[in-house]
């Protein structure tokens, strides 16, 4: 049983406990370590691509699957004391077969659909990409405390995050045996509920012109924030998203490179679908096989 669905607190405390130590803030950097060399090599391929031609979106996706499954099929070994194998070897302890686990983690919802998002929109808003490439300045693309400063790198992600929650309507949880109530609204004993989290990102009493894309808004604008309580990507409370932080550190160096290199749009060669910037062009989205090498 994957982590978020130990619905028994108890279980589900004593599993998150085993999972904390692979992200703390020195197995995080440990771990860097390793992630950044694939980041200067990503802008380094970028620079390379941009002046031989495109990365197709869905290859790439490909490559990525595959270097993931070898990376599992080889199993634990004693010198990966990587987040990987401390993850699988917990997960043993916990009699639980963590590689379809793993897999899902990082193959595909959550990182791939952030990194989507956010490429989505840059693909969408080029202007953007030009705004993260003055920021960017001379920053160094692997040095991620200073990524972590830079307001606009961090207001482009937050947006695309908002308008694209990785859980459009997720989150499920099930009230007890005595219901909860919540302000003056009481939910029965053992309701499921549900958090509609695309709809509230939208809503206009919780964001100005919900349904655009403006960074702005977590920078200059700020009072186009209506209710920034209504913005929870990596959700909240005990069930929260353990690999936030890392998520983030590594969205900041992967879109970085864009702005780094200007990544500009060509059409798609499969067709498009609604994310891939379908109609308005498609998009090349080189940048899954840099999550993928980040594991
Ligand atoms: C941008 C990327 C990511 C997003 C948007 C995201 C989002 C989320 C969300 C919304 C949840 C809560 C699910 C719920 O409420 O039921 C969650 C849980 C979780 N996430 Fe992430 N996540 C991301 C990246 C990661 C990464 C990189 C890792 C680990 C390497 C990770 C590991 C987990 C785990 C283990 C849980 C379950 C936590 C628990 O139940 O205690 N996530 N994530």
């Amino acid at each position: 049983m994957a982590l978020f669905a130990a619905r028994d607190r108890s279980v589900h405390s004593r599993r998150r406990r085993d999972w904390q130590p692979a992200f703390s803030p020195q197995a995080i950097r440990h771990y860097e370590e390793k992630v950044l060399l694939h980041i200067e090599e990503l802008d380094q391929q970028l620079e390379l691509k941009a002046k031989s031609g495109a990365v197709d979106w869905y290859e790439s996706v490909d490559w990525c699957q595959e270097q993931i499954q070898a990376r599992l099929a080889k199993g634990p070994a004693p010198e990966l004391r990587d987040l990987t194998y401390y993850i699988m070897e917990k997960e043993k302890e916990n009699n639980v077969d963590a590689g379809p686990w793993l897999r899902g983690i990082v193959c595909s919802p959550s990182w791939r659909e952030a990194l989507a998002a956010v490429l989505h929109e840059l693909v969408l808003h080029p202007e953007h990409i030009d705004k993260l490439h003055a920021e960017l300045g001379d920053t160094c693309l692997t040095d991620t405390n200073a990524l972590a400063e830079l307001p606009h790198l961090n207001a482009v992600i937050q947006e695309a995050m908002r308008l694209h929650p990785f859980l459009p309507t997720g989150g499920i949880r099930k009230t007890t045996d005595t219901g909860v109530t919540i302000r003056d609204v009481h939910i029965p004993p053992h309701t499921t509920v549900l958090t509609p989290l695309y709809t509230i990102s939208l809503r206009e009493d919780c964001f100005e012109q919900g349904s655009s894309f403006i960074p702005d808004r977590w920078t200059t604008r700020p009072e186009m924030v209506r209710n920034a309580a209504a913005h929870a990507p990596f959700s909240l409370g005990k069930y929260n998203c353990i690999g936030q932080h890392l998520a983030m550190r590594m969205m900041r160096a992967v879109h970085a490179c864009a702005g780094h290199q200007k990544v500009q749009v060509l059409p798609s060669s499969r067709g498009g679908r609604e994310r891939d910037g379908g109609g308005e062009g498609g998009s090349v989205y080189v940048f899954c096989w840099a999550g993928a090498a980040c594991f």
